[in-house]
C-alpha cells in the first residue's frame, strides 16, 4: 500500500493566499501537489521535513530573467541561472527573449531555447516571445507555441552585433499591440523614451560627464514616464493588455495605477534594486550596480516602498541581466561603456524579506503576493501555481526568518559570480526550496536536484487580470 503522502512539511508558519500573517500548519504533499493542509497531519509519509520556526512561502515565480542561451552561455545559462533561483526560493521563471543569440522572435529560435532548457533547469520555466521590427508575422505562431507573453523595448537594449534583439519603432509598437490584442495576449514593455535617453547620453559623453550619476541623469524619470504614458495611449487605442517591466519611479507606478483604475488591463513590476539601492549606491558600487532604467534618488526609493505597501505594485522580479565579470570591470572605460544589467536572481526574496519584513515590518503575505500570486495570476499560471492551497503544485520556499549570513561571491551560483549585494549581511536565509514536491535546494547541501524543472506553456487569452 502506498503512503498517504510522499512528504510532510512539519510545523512551518505557512503563508496562505490573501492573509498577511502566516498560520502554523503541516503540509502534506502527494504526486507533486499539495494534498492536505492541517494543524497536525497524521498518516504515513515517505519523508518529512521539519519547518519549525521557519516561514513557508509559495515558491517565487521570477517573470524577468535573461539566461542568455543559446549563443551567450558564457554570460549565463539554464543550469546556473535556474540553480541560483532555486537557492533564492524560486520555483519557476520566465526567460526573456534577449540576450541570447538568436533572440526569441520566431519559432526556430523558440525551439532552440526549448531544446536547450529541456533537462537542464532546476525549476520550472516558461519563455517570452519578442516583438521586434520585421517579425510581426511571428506573433500568433509564438503565442500558439505557448510563450507566456511578448516583450518589446521602447529604447535601445544595448549590446552590439548581428542578429541581436532590437527596439521597436513607433509603427511596430502600434501594429504589434493591434496584433497581440487580436488574440488576447499581453505585451510587456521596457519603457524609456529612446530619443531622450540617447540624446542625453550623447550630450553627457561629449561634455565628458561620464560617471555613474551622469549616467543616471541621462535616463531621467521623465523618460520612463513619457514612455509609459505613450504606451498606455496606444493600448487605449488598440485594446492591448500591457505589462510594464522594471518600473523605477513612483510617478510611473501612479500613472499605471490610475490607468488600471480607469479600467485598463495593465500591470507593473519593479525589482529589488529599485527598493534596496539608490543612485548613490550605483556610484559607490560601480558598474556591478548599473542598470536601465537607472537607480534613483533616496526619496524615490522610499516612495517605491510606500507604493509596494499600498498594493500598487503587482509583482517584483529580479531582471537578472548578467554578463561576464569583465564587462563590469570599470578599468579603462567609462560608466556608460559597461554592461547595463544587474545580476540578482538569487537574492530577490531574501532582499525583500530582510529589508521589507524584518526591518520595515511589512506583512510577509505581501511577499507571497508580489513574488508568486501576482505573477501567476497575470501570466496564466494560476491556479496550478501562485499559492499554497490544496490541489496546487507543491512549490515551496522555506525561509529561516532569523538566520543571518553574509553574501559572498562564492555563495553565488551564477555563471559569473558578481552581484551588487556581495558583502551584505542578510538577516534571513532560504533554508530549502521544493519544486512540485521535489526537494531542489537546501542551505546545508546546496542544489540537490539540478534538472527536474518542466516547461510551462500558456494558451493565449488565459491570463487573468491581477
Ligand atoms: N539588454 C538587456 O538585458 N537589458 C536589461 N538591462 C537592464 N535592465 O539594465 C533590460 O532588461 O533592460
Ligand atoms: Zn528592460
Ligand atoms: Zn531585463
Amino acid at each position: 500500500m502506498s503512503e498517504r503522502f510522499d512528504t510532510i512539511i512539519r510545523g512551518g508558519l505557512v503563508v496562505l493566499e490573501g492573509r498577511d500573517e502566516p498560520v502554523k500548519l503541516d503540509i502534506g504533499i502527494k504526486d507533486g501537489k499539495i494534498a492536505e493542509l492541517a494543524p497536525r497531519l497524521e498518516g504515513e509519509s515517505a519523508s518529512e521535513l521539519n519547518a519549525e520556526g521557519k516561514i513557508v512561502l509559495p515558491g517565487g515565480i521570477d517573470m524577468h530573467v535573461h539566461f542568455n542561451e543559446p549563443g551567450m552561455s558564457h554570460w549565463e545559462g539554464f543550469p546556473t541561472g535556474s540553480a541560483s533561483l532555486a537557492a533564492g526560493g524560486f520555483t519557476a521563471y520566465a526567460d526573456m527573449p534577449l540576450n541570447g543569440l538568436p533572440p526569441t522572435v520566431d519559432i526556430p529560435a523558440l525551439n532552440m531555447k526549448a531544446e536547450l532548457a529541456a533537462g537542464r533547469s532546476a525549476v520550472d520555466y516558461a519563455f517570452w516571445g519578442g516583438l521586434v521590427p520585421g517579425k510581426l508575422d511571428q506573433l500568433e505562431a509564438l503565442a500558439e507555441a505557448g510563450v507566456i507573453a511578448f516583450k518589446a523595448f521602447m529604447s535601445s537594449p544595448g549590446g552590439e552585433g548581428e542578429g541581436r534583439f532590437t527596439e521597436v519603432d513607433e509603427l511596430t509598437l502600434y501594429r504589434g499591440m493591434e496584433r497581440i490584442a487580436s488574440f488576447g495576449g499581453i505585451l510587456a514593455l521596457h519603457a524609456e523614451n529612446d530619443a531622450l535617453t540617447s540624446l542625453l547620453a550623447q550630450e553627457a559623453i561629449a561634455a565628458g560627464r561620464t560617471g555613474a550619476l551622469d549616467y543616471a541623469a541621462s535616463r531621467p524619470p521623465v523618460a520612463e514616464l513619457e514612455a509609459v504614458n505613450r504606451a498606455l495611449f496606444y493600448a487605449q487605442q488598440t485594446g492591448c493588455k500591457l505589462h510594464f517591466v522594471h518600473i523605477s519611479t513612483p510617478e510611473a507606478i501612479d500613472l499605471i495605477d490610475s490607468a488600471k483604475k480607469s479600467g485598463m488591463d495593465v500591470t507593473n513590476e519593479t525589482c529589488p534594486h529599485y527598493l534596496i539601492l539608490t543612485e548613490k549606491d550605483m556610484e559607490r558600487l560601480g558598474p556591478v550596480a548599473k542598470c536601465a532604467p537607472p537607480l534613483r534618488d533616496s526619496d524615490r526609493v522610499e516612495a517605491m516602498w510606500e507604493r509596494l505597501a499600498a498594493g500598487k505594485i503587482d509583482m517584483v522580479t529580479s531582471d537578472h541581466s548578467p554578463c561576464t565579470t569583465e564587462l563590469k570591470d570599470p578599468t579603462g572605460k567609462t560608466f556608460f561603456d559597461s554592461w547595463g544589467g544587474i545580476s540578482g536572481a538569487q537574492s530577490s526574496l531574501e532582499l525583500l524579506f530582510h529589508e521589507g519584513v524584518n526591518r520595515r515590518k511589512l506583512p510577509v503575505g505581501l511577499l507571497a503576493r508580489v513574488f508568486s500570486e501576482g505573477p501567476a495570476r497575470r501570466f496564466g499560471l494560476y491556479p496550478a501555481k501562485g499559492a499554497i492551497a490544496k490541489g496546487f503544485d507543491a512549490d515551496l520556499a522555506i525561509i529561516d526568518p532569523n538566520e543571518s549570513y553574509m553574501l559572498t561571491a562564492e555563495r553565488l551560483l551564477y555563471r559569473n559570480r558578481h552581484s551588487p549585494y556581495t558583502g551584505m549581511e542578510f538577516s534571513c536565509r532560504v533554508s530549502a526550496t521544493l519544486c512540485r514536491g521535489q526537494l531542489v535546494y537546501t542551505a546545508e547541501d546546496g542544489i540537490v536536484k539540478a534538472a527536474g524543472g518542466a516547461r510551462l506553456s500558456v494558451k493565449p487569452g488565459k491570463a487573468l487580470k491581477v
